[in-house]
């Protein structure tokens, strides 16, 4: 299986992607040893049963009819594994995955070359997808349906319109925001799942795994202590694993004990909740400023520093998740269990009103 990237060229186009791989380390992200702590099957692929089970019936199902894979969509926060699922259905399929996205195909021609350069069976990976220019879209609209361009050649009275067979293909689309994608894209999706956060467990199992390959020894109580403080992320327990790691190798004999783990964590500043320092500012903000809100989003962004997509895309998930955030039609509120986290003095809390 051959593994092309596509990057842009022009990052300063595409401010957010920088942003949001800034908030789970792009140095990692970017890393060439990445690819080899990537599982390279689905049953070496940890956790999301429910995807994985529907992964392997349209596998087996394309395989048997020597058929190209149904479009995919995936959505869910960032690092949950969305790219590592496309490339094992590569290496699964026996075909080659290109990997894009959305801010690198700004112009037509930028995804026309990739699509005719498509081999039969190939897939291709949009990260971001919500974010594809108008035309761009279009013209997928076609190539997802019927495996054919539609493209105008030369200009104003001289432009004629010319069809381009493509081979068939399979587009996995990947996203935080299901919900920002136009409907006549998302219909093109013949599945569509969702990745959750990973349990503690679940992200031992990576820290375990990823041990092993990266030659490191580590207890099991250690790996589930990292597992439990990464955010339901195995990205952020890849890269908590790794600072660990050197917290090990420098302050003690290189072995990864619960003890080791908990004081390099606290070094770095991941509680035990798996909340960094960004987060308990957020948290704190609203309630020292806005006594546990609501506050809106743009007020709260501006109050912190911090992007605003970044914070609905990284930073709220999990808040959310964890019970500490709410989202209310009036803003932001920091829930009773936040206030006691952070320790300060319970109140009386007003009645939250959920979104609808
Ligand atoms: N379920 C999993 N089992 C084992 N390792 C995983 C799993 N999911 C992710 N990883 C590992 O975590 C790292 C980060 O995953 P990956 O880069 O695929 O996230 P991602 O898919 O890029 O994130 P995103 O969901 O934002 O696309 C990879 O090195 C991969 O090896």
């Amino acid at each position: 299986m051959a593994i092309i990237s596509s990057q842009n060229p022009s990052p300063e186009r595409s401010p957010s992607p920088s942003l949001l791989s800034a908030a789970l380390n792009s140095e990692e992200q970017q890393s060439t040893s990445e690819d080899s702590l990537r599982p390279q099957s689905l049953a070496e692929y940890i956790g999301q049963q429910e995807l994985k089970d529907v992964l392997e019936i349209a596998i087996q199902a394309a395989k048997s009819r020597q058929e190209s894979l149904d479009h995919l969509l995936l959505y869910g926060p960032p690092g949950l594994g969305k790219t590592t699922i496309a490339l094992i259905l590569a290496a699964e399929m026996g075909v080659n995955c290109k990997i894009t996205s959305a801010p690198a195909l700004e112009r037509p021609r930028d995804i026309v070359g990739l699509l005719i350069n498509l081999k039969p069976g190939d897939i291709l990976f949009i990260d971001e997808i919500h974010r594809l220019s108008r035309m761009t879209e279009e013209l997928l609209y076609p190539a997802m349906e019927d495996f054919y361009l539609d493209l105008t050649v030369g200009k104003h009275q001289s432009a004629r319109s010319r069809r381009l067979s493509l081979n068939r293909f399979t587009l996995v689309g990947a996203t935080t925001r299901a919900g920002a994608l136009t409907s006549p894209l998302r219909d093109r999706f013949g599945l569509v799942q969702r990745l959750r956060f990973y349990q503690p467990a679940e992200l031992q199992q990576i820290v375990e795994r990823t041990a092993v390959i990266l030659q490191t020894p580590i207890t099991p109580e250690a790996a589930l202590e990292i597992g439990r403080r990464s955010r339901g992320t195995p990205r952020i327990a890849i890269r908590l694993l790794k600072r660990v790691r050197d917290y090990a190798a420098v302050k003690h004999s290189g072995e990864i004990t619960l003890a080791v783990a908990i004081a390099a964590l606290e070094l770095f500043n991941v509680d035990p909740a798996g909340l960094d320092w960004t987060d308990r500012r957020l948290l704190s903000v609203i309630i020292e400023s806005y006594q546990g809100g609501p506050v809106g989003i743009d007020a709260l962004a501006a109050a912190t520093g911090e992007d605003v997509q970044t914070i609905e895309e990284v930073y709220e998930p999990y808040l959310m998740q964890m019970g500490y955030l709410q989202r209310t039609p009036r803003g932001r509120m920091a829930t009773p269990q936040a206030w006691q986290h952070l320790g300060y003095r319970p109140r009386q809390f007003p009645l939250l009103e959920p979104e609808p």
